[in-house]
């Protein structure tokens, strides 16, 4: 077990992955922010954002910041199951030879896999993955393999919707987080991505970033020692039920919206798995500012990410979910009183 001291030296090393990563993409501090209070409160992340605004290097970045072995996979509609556990090919010899795939082959040095475009592949290959997600081990070649260390990222193409598979809703919740990656909007940012040819060379950026910073074989045991480390008050408590109670009831807090018969809109609130991430989110956002209290501040941080994608709307609303969940979680930030 960590002491405090300890605690306060990853600390210092995790703000450093910030600012190595932050070396690399611009104009992202928020995202950037998310992805490292992912990483220790131990949480996987759906990334969604437009094409190109960064993700993949965002998560080279991180992975060559931390350390670790990174896996990217591409969904794509003829990607089976197996895909992701074996490899077969014909070797020189020209005999038939099976390997471990994408996620075993690392072994438990696996500890950044992307998988892009996840709504590209088939709901079998999703639910390997969910369940690799959730027990960090897979059965195969008549062994357990575990990657105890791994974050998933899924990046969900939200430009095209022909021949997609979207993610289930009990699939969703497994994420901490859902993040949108924006455009930047800063006009020197912009500038700087255009004009700057450094930003044109993936490669470039990366080598940037001050590789293995982290003793990434730790996360796990970091993690759970910020979550014992932070205390929530009676008051924060309170707060948080309100606060998931809003996500049920809504209108029962004064919450509208326009056009919306609230009492027809949700068919479920966040989960008890959702708001368990909201608050490992949320302590691990204290620690990260140095604190040992949570205060609504951290929960503010970390509120649209965990809650935007678990809350689920009736079909006539299901169609704006993009629109109403973002409209709704404000709204609920806005009229909870914060202690
Ligand atoms: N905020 C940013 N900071 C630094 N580089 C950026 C940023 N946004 C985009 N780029 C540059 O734009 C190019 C595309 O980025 P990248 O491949 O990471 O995007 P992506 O979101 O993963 O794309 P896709 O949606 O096609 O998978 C890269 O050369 C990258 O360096």
């Amino acid at each position: 077990m960590g002491s405090p001291e300890q605690l306060e030296d990853w600390r210092h090393l995790a703000l450093r992955v910030e600012a190595e990563v932050a070396k690399a993409v611009i104009g992202q501090a928020q995202t950037i922010r998310l992805i490292n209070v992912a990483l220790f409160a131990r949480g996987h992340v759906l990334l969604e954002g437009d094409v190109g605004v960064g993700k993949t290097t965002v998560l080279r970045a991180f992975s060559r910041a931390i350390g670790g072995d990174f896996e990217r996979v591409e969904g794509t509609v003829d990607l089976m199951p197996g895909d992701l556990v074996y490899h077969t090919y014909v070797d020189a010899q020209g005999r038939p030879r099976i390997d471990p795939g994408p996620l075993l082959r690392h072994g438990e040095r696996l500890v950044t896999f992307f998988f892009n475009e996840i709504n590209r592949a088939r709901p079998q290959v999703q639910s390997l993955l969910l369940r690799a997600m959730a027990e960090r081990t897979v059965s195969a070649f008549d062994r357990e393999y575990s990657f105890p260390h791994m974050t998933v990222f899924a990046d969900r193409n939200k430009v095209e919707r022909e021949e997609t598979f979207e993610l289930a809703s009990a699939a969703r919740d497994r994420f901490m987080f859902e993040l949108n990656m924006p455009k930047p909007a800063d006009r020197e940012v912009r500038r700087a991505l255009v004009f700057d040819t450094a930003f044109h060379d993936t490669e470039g950026l990366i080598d940037k970033v001050a590789p293995e910073l982290l003793p990434w074989d730790r996360l796990n045991a970091i993690g759970a020692q910020v979550q014992r480390s932070v205390r929530a008050s009676e008051t924060i408590e309170r707060y948080v039920l309100d606060l998931w109670e809003a996500s049920e009831k809504p209108q029962k807090f004064g919450i509208r919206l326009d056009g919306v018969d609230m009492d027809r809109l949700i068919l479920a609130g966040a989960s008890p798995r959702g708001m368990s991430a909201l608050l490992r989110a949320a302590r691990t956002v204290a620690w990260l500012e140095g604190r040992t209290h949570v205060e609504p501040a951290d929960l503010a941080a970390v509120l649209p990410s965990v809650l935007g994608h678990r809350i689920f709307f009736t079909p006539v609303y299901e169609l704006r979910r993009a629109e109403l969940s973002e409209a709704l979680v404000a709204q609920i930030m806005d009229k909870i009183a914060a202690p």
